[in-house]
């Protein structure tokens, strides 16, 4: 049999919406903003699979002259335990943030929530501060806040389950009540907020914009299923082509792998037909549960070259990120009242 051959660009980004930034995105941040006199700490979590990806610079303008760590959620479903390829991983995603402590966490790991809980014992909680100290957890939708915070509790304080948590983003909605996670004799504890998660008002790249839909940051009937699946299976061929095995040959074709999915899954319609939209949802719904594969969907190396160009651009600002939604914004409402 000849040799398999994967797909080394993606063929087509066709036209993928660029923006997700809601109403209680917008009101979180301005709500965050406003609470920040009264924060010592900030805990910005990001996406292990999508480390440069999943980057807000929005936190960054917005609450970056805060003490803060940065934590990697998610960490079981972008490597392999003890491998020597997550420590190199690790050690790369960790030279882009020289200035922040950085951590990595699954939240099935004890060891992983119980180096944060350490940390913050000795550098959130100020024993001066008879009142005890607020630590803001922030970070884009569905990334894995408020999952974080029932363990720092459950681990810190042997509390159980404090915060509502789900597999779609947007079930934190506002800031919520202060949770104990820490304390401290003195009567000085450590007390976390969970906040909405707040996605970039503009992402420029496409390519970001299916990484981040793949992670959950984005609602599934955003982007189309079969797109998505056509971009990871893009992804999982790079990485290894075996491991969709049990529905498929290797293949660079989206559409016989979900037939092949759906007749193998049981997904089919009336007259035995695939529903095609039906299985590229439940694929996804595979490889964010680590069942195919446990990989980076960001090329660290590639980002380490461009950082290190003379001539790199950091990413866009805030302000002209949101500049570009509202001209996106109004272009698509003139579109819709010129097609009304
Ligand atoms: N496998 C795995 N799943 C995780 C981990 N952390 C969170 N999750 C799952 O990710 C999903 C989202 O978690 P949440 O804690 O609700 O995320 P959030 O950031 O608070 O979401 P928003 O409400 O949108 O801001 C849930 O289904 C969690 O079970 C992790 O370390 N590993």
């Amino acid at each position: 049999m000849a040799q398999f051959i994967p797909r080394q660009v993606f063929p087509n980004y066709g036209a993928i919406p660029r923006s997700y930034f809601l109403g209680h995105h917008r009101a979180g941040l301005t709500q965050m903003k406003n609470m920040l006199a009264s924060i010592d700490y900030v805990v910005e979590c990001r996406d292990y699979r999508a480390p440069v990806t999943s980057i807000n610079p929005v936190f960054e303008e917005a609450l970056g002259k805060k003490r803060r760590i940065v934590v990697y959620t998610k960490r079981d479903l972008g490597s392999v335990p003890k491998s020597s390829a997550r420590q190199v991983t690790e050690n790369k995603v960790r030279g882009f943030d020289p200035n922040s402590a950085v951590f990595f966490t699954s939240s099935a790991s004890r060891a992983d929530v119980s180096q944060i809980i350490k940390h913050l014992r000795n550098d959130a909680a100020a024993p001066d501060k008879l009142t005890g100290s607020r630590v803001m957890v922030v970070g884009m939708p569905n990334v894995g806040k408020s999952t974080l915070i029932n363990h720092l509790r459950n681990h810190g304080v042997g509390k159980a389950k404090a915060l509502k948590t789900g597999g779609q983003p947007g079930i934190t909605r506002k800031i919520a009540s202060p949770v104990k996670i820490i304390e401290r004799d003195s009567g000085a504890h450590v007390y976390v907020l969970d906040t909405p998660g707040v996605f970039m008002p503009y992402v420029p790249d496409a390519e970001n914009m299916l990484k981040l839909a793949l992670c959950g940051c984005v609602k599934d009937a955003i982007i189309s299923p079969v797109t998505l699946v056509d971009y990871l299976l893009y992804k999982i061929n790079l990485h290894d082509a075996q491991a969709y095995q049990r529905w498929s040959e290797p293949t660079n074709e989206v559409m016989p792998l979900l037939e092949n999915f759906a007749r193998k899954t049981g997904l089919l319609g009336k007259g035995g037909v695939p529903i095609i939209d039906s299985a590229a949802l439940h694929l996804v719904q595979k490889w964010r549960q680590g069942d195919i594969g446990r990989f980076l969907l960001d090329d660290l190396d590639a980002e380490k070259r461009q950082r290190d160009d003379p001539d790199y651009k950091p990413p866009m600002s805030m302000s002209q990120a949101l500049r570009i939604e509202r001209v996106t914004r109004k272009n698509r409402s003139d579109v819709n009242s010129s097609s009304e």
